[in-house]
């Protein structure tokens, strides 16, 4: 069989089609490989890329289509309906990169795809067996240390309870109305439509955004006897459990069956385990019920201060007490203020690695409907059973360190959030960017040229402040800063694989002009 002439030569300079975009840009040919078909080219920027012939057209050819005013890529939008096949080249990245930045990779190819797939298979059988088990049973060590008298660690492991100890039907009923309650009040008709950003297919999702502080008021229906939440948090736990895996079933099942277009990048290795807990769909939906983001914003996240409540009832009772201790009062409002912020702003998470990139999956599932609302939750429950007065001036440091977080988390969220969705914003006229030649532009002053990741710092001064009303005496409810210092060094370094890769160059500029990742002159 003869094979067909390359069209393309080396060293001719041709327009190709970004990944995911419908814009070209000027690329040299480096080289053809007739076996995966692929065209390697560079861009102006220095970034090497792998295309289709068909992404390709020749400069004599190529008719744009309305030139943008602005020669900045950053004021151009995206408005892609088919994502170009093109495969990011990167012979010096070590084995590992390549598996953090394949796994979000925003560009298909096939044999990006058997890359991709190489790598999964090798990181998920013993890693995700560990995490699957872990998990779960960190929850429920933790559950069962913090009731304890001394909660030590040094008091490890907790004695266990019998198995029947862990089940409570009326626990279960108990969780699922909530789900169903939390369900009929986000179809609920009322609060704007948001558009999420673009898919890989150039769709932009529709999301109802009706955050609703109402919703905890309801919940918290008086005459029901909330301090329940307090002695069945076992059961209420494992309740939980087993809805996050029975959903995560139901989402593995029809990702098996869901179009292309429609899936995250990840979750694809073939390794049914892997896939299970990682996620494959991007936005599973029933008609126009989202499930990701109802999921991550309503059940657990309302659940968390729902819980929080129930155990300032339970710290009351147990004590005696006709209000709740100052300790717990800041803990409550604390993170009232956290989930009520997270929810007036809710259309903002449409722009967070979770929402864009991430299948959901038994990972996500698990994390909103467990892991939040039964971890989070850990300094209110040990401070029903471990008193920590606070003096006058203590809870004035707190209290003014938790606004500072507060202050920098939602400035530096908002600022991107809105730069993201008009970044042509007259009020963010005055900000410095980067142009990238993905047509997005990338902030380089205000609070992204501060750190690189501003919203963290305010994040993590947050969860001091969450944990320094319960003092030093345990390490326990300190769990919850460990957990988030790992947590956001771990996003933050798989998000910088991500931006390399996606902006090239642009990005190591802005790495060299914004030196910190997240603490200013430290980290
Ligand atoms: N309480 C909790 O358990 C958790 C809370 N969080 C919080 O959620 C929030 C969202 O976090 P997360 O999704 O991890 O990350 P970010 O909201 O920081 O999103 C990262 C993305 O922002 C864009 N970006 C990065 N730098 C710039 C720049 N200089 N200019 C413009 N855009 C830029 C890039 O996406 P692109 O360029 O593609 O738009 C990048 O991928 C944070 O406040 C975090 O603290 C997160 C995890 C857990
Ligand atoms: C170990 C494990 C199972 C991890 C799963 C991680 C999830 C618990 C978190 C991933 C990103 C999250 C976000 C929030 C909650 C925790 C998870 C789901 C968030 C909704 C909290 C409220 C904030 O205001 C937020 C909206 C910015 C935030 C978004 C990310």
């Amino acid at each position: 069989m003869t094979m067909p002439p390359v069209k393309y030569q080396r060293g001719d300079m041709v327009m190709g089609r970004w990944p995911g975009s419908s814009l070209y840009y000027e690329v040299k040919v480096l080289a053809f490989d007739s076996k995966s078909q692929l065209y390697t080219v560079i861009y102006k920027d220095g970034t090497e890329l792998e295309l289709k012939e068909q992404d390709i057209k020749s400069t004599a050819g190529f008719q744009p289509r309305s030139r943008s005013r602005s020669r900045s890529p950053g004021r151009r939008r995206s408005r892609s309906r088919s994502p170009a096949r093109t495969t990011r080249r990167s012979s010096s990245r070590t084995a590992a990169a390549v598996a953090a930045a394949a796994i979000t990779d925003s560009a298909v190819s096939s044999r990006r795809d058997t890359r991709l797939k190489d790598v999964e298979v090798m990181l998920s059988p013993v890693v995700t067996y560990f995490w699957l088990l872990f998990l779960p049973a960190w929850v429920f060590f933790l559950v069962l240390q913090v009731n304890r008298e001394d909660p030590s660690l040094t008091n490890f492991p907790p004695p266990l309870p019998p198995l029947e100890a862990f089940w409570d039907a009326q626990a279960l009923g108990f969780v699922i109305l909530w789900i169903l309650f939390q369900a009929l009040l986000y179809v609920t008709p009322v609060g704007k439509l948001s558009e999420g950003m673009p898919l890989r297919s150039g769709e932009r999702l529709k999301y109802r955004t009706n955050g609703d502080a109402i919703t905890v008021a309801a919940a918290v229906h008086q005459g029901v006897d909330l301090t329940y939440i307090h002695s069945h948090f076992l059961q209420l736990a494992t309740a939980s459990l087993l809805i996050s895996i029975l959903l995560s079933v139901y989402l593995y099942i029809r990702s098996r069956y869901a179009a292309p277009e429609q899936l995250a990048l990840g979750g694809n290795s073939g390794n049914v385990v892997y896939d299970f807990f990682k996620g494959h769909e991007l936005n599973p939906r029933i008609k126009n019920f989202d499930l990701k983001f109802f999921c991550e914003m309503r059940p657990g996240l309302i659940g968390w201060c729902l819980i929080n409540f129930a155990m300032a009832l339970a710290e009351m009772k147990q004590h005696g007490l006709d209000a709740p201790s100052n300790s717990m009062i800041l803990v409550n409002l604390f993170q009232l203020l956290y989930v009520v912020d997270g929810l007036w702003n809710e259309e903002a998470i449409l722009t967070t690695m979770d929402l864009m990139h991430d299948g959901f999956g038994f990972m996500l599932a698990f994390g909103d409907l467990v892991w939040v609302p039964f971890t989070y939750t850990m300094q209110a429950y040990y401070l029903v059973s471990h008193p920590n007065p606070l003096s006058l001036p203590a809870l004035a440091a707190i209290v003014i360190l938790k606004l500072v977080g507060f202050y920098i988390f939602r400035k530096s969220n908002s600022e991107k959030n809105a730069f993201r969705r008009n970044p042509a914003d007259p009020r963010l006229s005055h900000l410095k960017t980067i142009p990238t030649a993905t047509g997005k532009s990338l902030l380089v002053s205000g609070w992204w040229g501060v750190v690189r990741h501003p919203n963290y710092l305010g994040d993590l001064l947050m969860a001091l402040a969450w944990s320094l009303p319960c003092g030093f005496s345990h390490l326990l409810p300190w769990y919850y800063m460990i957990y988030f210092i790992i947590l956001l060094v771990h996003r933050d370094s798989r998000d910088m694989s991500d931006c390399r890769r996606k902006y090239g160059s642009a990005w190591d500029e802005y790495c060299r002009t914004v030196r910190y990742r997240i603490i200013p002159r430290v980290y």
